[in-house]
């Protein structure tokens, strides 16, 4: 490559000027949760899934001691097509004393091997369990729980393909929180007769610190809004440079690595010709690089892979 590289300028922390973006826990999850919790007695195995670019951050870490413990669990990380795969023994590794089940999984492969076994395991773990209250009952129950837009209606509507050649029981969305408190019930096998209750996303109400929060935004599990686009595009810059991923400088031709936010989404929006016509002090018409639209492209673009596979959790692996 002939781009430059200059790693001694990189930032080594990042700096959150206003913490308080990070404060955002909407009351209808704290009602979904309530009502996860008062189903729990009507369920015999727990889905959790996250999203496997942040297996670790990703997590919200409240489930353990409100709806895990009791019941055969399964942890699902979805999105494996957008993780570098050389790093799934080392996330297994890492995971391996909190959960004794890890599936991988992609939603958008109907072959995904992962979606295949998924079912056959929870089969298998409810069966080797005592279903207390539920011993008596006739069907079996799963219930799918994690944080926002990880894939939780993807994964559902692929595992009734797979089982009931029927999809779209649930609504897919890009936008984070589209599930909302209500849990619906639905049929995911006939013989031997299985039902999944589908969940809101819950975030942890408080997010553990600024870089959990910011990994957390640029998965698309908070609404960009509410952080500020350019505040997510500038810690995926940050994070970028810091663990020498340098692939932006290809996706948006520029000449060199570069740890300024402001420059790389000027050079982004001229690219694009995506400049504000706008009044200077003297009344007269300027043009100024569009920086949100910019800022919206560089996530986009992390969000679509094109930055390449990356698990943002790596340095905690
Ligand atoms: N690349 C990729 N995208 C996926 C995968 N699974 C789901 N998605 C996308 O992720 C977004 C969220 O998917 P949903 O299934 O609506 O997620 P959810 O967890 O039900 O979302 P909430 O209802 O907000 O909690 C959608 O744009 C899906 O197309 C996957 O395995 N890989």
């Amino acid at each position: 490559m002939s781009q430059k590289v200059t790693p001694d300028t990189f930032r080594s922390v990042f700096k959150l000027v206003d913490k308080d973006v990070l404060r955002w826990f909407p009351g209808h999850m704290g009602r979904g949760l309530k009502r996860m919790q008062q189903k729990l007695r009507s369920v015999d195995c727990i889905i959790e899934v996250h999203d496997a670019r942040i297996p670790i951050s990703g997590r919200n870490t409240d489930f353990k001691y409100t709806i895990s413990g009791i019941k055969p669990h399964i942890l699902v990380l979805n999105k494996i097509d957008l993780i570098d795969k050389k790093l799934i023994p080392k996330i297994q590794e890492r995971l391996k004393d909190e959960y004794q089940n890890v599936v991988f999984t992609n939603c958008k492969d109907q072959k995904c091997k992962g979606v295949k076994k998924l079912f056959p395991l929870a089969k298998d773990l409810i069966q080797k369990s005592d279903r207390y209250n539920r011993a008596d009952a006739e069907d079996n129950c799963m219930m799918i729980i994690g944080v926002p837009n990880v894939g939780k209606s993807s994964l559902i509507n692929a595992l009734r393909i797979k089982n009931l050649n029927k999809g779209n029981a649930t609504h897919v969305g890009a936008t984070p929180g589209i599930t909302r408190s209500v849990l619906h019930k639905i049929k995911m096998c006939e013989d031997p007769l299985f039902y999944m209750l589908d969940t809101p996303g819950i975030l942890t109400p408080k997010i553990e610190n600024a870089e959990v929060g910011l990994k957390l935004a640029l998965c698309n599990t908070i609404q960009d809004h509410l952080v500020g686009e350019t505040i997510i595009a500038d810690y995926l810059l940050y994070w970028l440079n810091k663990n020498g991923h340098f692939s932006y400088m290809d996706v948006f031709q520029l000449e060199k690595a570069t740890d300024n936010i402001l420059d790389v989404l000027t050079q982004i929006s001229v690219k694009h010709n995506k400049m504000l016509k706008i009044r200077d002090a003297t009344n007269n018409y300027v043009y100024k690089p569009d920086l949100d639209y910019a800022a919206k492209v560089m996530i986009k673009s992390f969000r679509n892979g094109h930055m390449g596979k990356i698990v943002l959790d790596e340095d905690l692996l």
